[in-house]
């Protein structure tokens, strides 16, 4: 089964994956120089429904948040995309140490995590139908960044990180609304990509927020105590849990800002 590790890791996805070595996958590299400001390019808005919010899980691969998604209950509208996408969830990707850890790269930068949140286009009628569409999901990425003034958003997740340690283990995770994360500025890089798992499906628009959100110390070695393993096997630290930038292969990268 597909993993981070040296037998199983991105470089090899594409055995079982083929997509993996397709025109367009993510993440990628993106250097200011070759972003093309788009002027027509309009603000993005997500309302979100605080109810919406049902668990929190560790699938051994990362901490997922799982919202509702049967109804138009939590959106995402404007920026790039058409229509309202729904909000399916919400997860990270984080590495061993500060310095490393997003699969974004923006100017050689690599954040300490990417907070990625999932929506889907209810036009192609269920998650699944979407994923065979270029339009049909849309991922707005978040990059953390250690500091010391962290958003105290962020520690509702992290308090949660001690009930599911390990694979597998979920909890409920109620009452809660994801714009509280995003950070002041709306300004955004937006290209069309991938999912950056297996099978890799390259039915996403991303849509990149410039700004990153500050987490304490603290807040990332709570990330970095999750378990990849069953409570019953032997301890393997869930880190490093990100795919590296894939060839661009002639996308352009447009900005909403100057
Ligand atoms: N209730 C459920 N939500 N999500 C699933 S599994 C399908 C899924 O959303 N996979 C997924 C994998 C990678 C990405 S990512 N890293 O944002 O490209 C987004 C989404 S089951
Ligand atoms: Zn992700």
């Amino acid at each position: 089964v597909w993993g981070y590790d040296s037998d199983n890791g991105p470089e090899r996805w594409h055995e079982n994956y083929p997509m993996a070595k397709g025109e367009k996958q993510s993440p990628i590299e993106i250097n200011s120089k070759d972003v093309q400001h788009d002027s027509s390019l309009a603000p993005w808005h997500a309302s979100y429904d605080p109810g919406a919010a049902k668990t929190i899980l560790n699938n051994g691969r990362t901490c997922r948040v799982v919202f509702d998604d049967t109804f138009d209950r939590s959106v995402l509208r404007g920026g790039p995309l058409t229509g309202a996408y729904r909000l399916r969830q919400l997860h990270l990707h984080w590495g061993s140490s500060d310095d490393h850890g997003s699969e974004h790269v923006i100017d050689g930068v690599k954040y300490a995590a990417e907070l990625h949140m999932v929506h889907w286009n209810p036009k192609h009628g269920n998650f699944a139908g979407a994923l065979k569409q270029p339009d049909g999901v849309a991922v707005v990425g978040i990059f953390l960044k250690v500091g010391n003034t962290p958003k105290p958003e962020m520690k509702r997740i992290l308090e949660e990180i001690d009930n599911i340690k390990t694979k597998g283990k979920e909890a409920p995770f109620l009452h809660f609304d994801p714009s509280i994360l995003f950070p002041k500025s709306r300004d955004y890089w937006t290209y069309h990509g991938s999912f950056t798992t297996p099978p890799c499906e390259e039915c996403i628009t991303w849509i990149l927020l410039r700004e990153p959100i500050e987490v304490s110390p603290d807040q990332m070695a709570k990330l970095r105590s999750l378990s990849k393993n069953d409570e019953n096997e032997p301890a393997n630290p869930l880190v490093d849990n990100w795919r590296p930038p894939q060839p661009l292969k002639g996308r352009v990268v447009r900005a909403s800002f100057k």
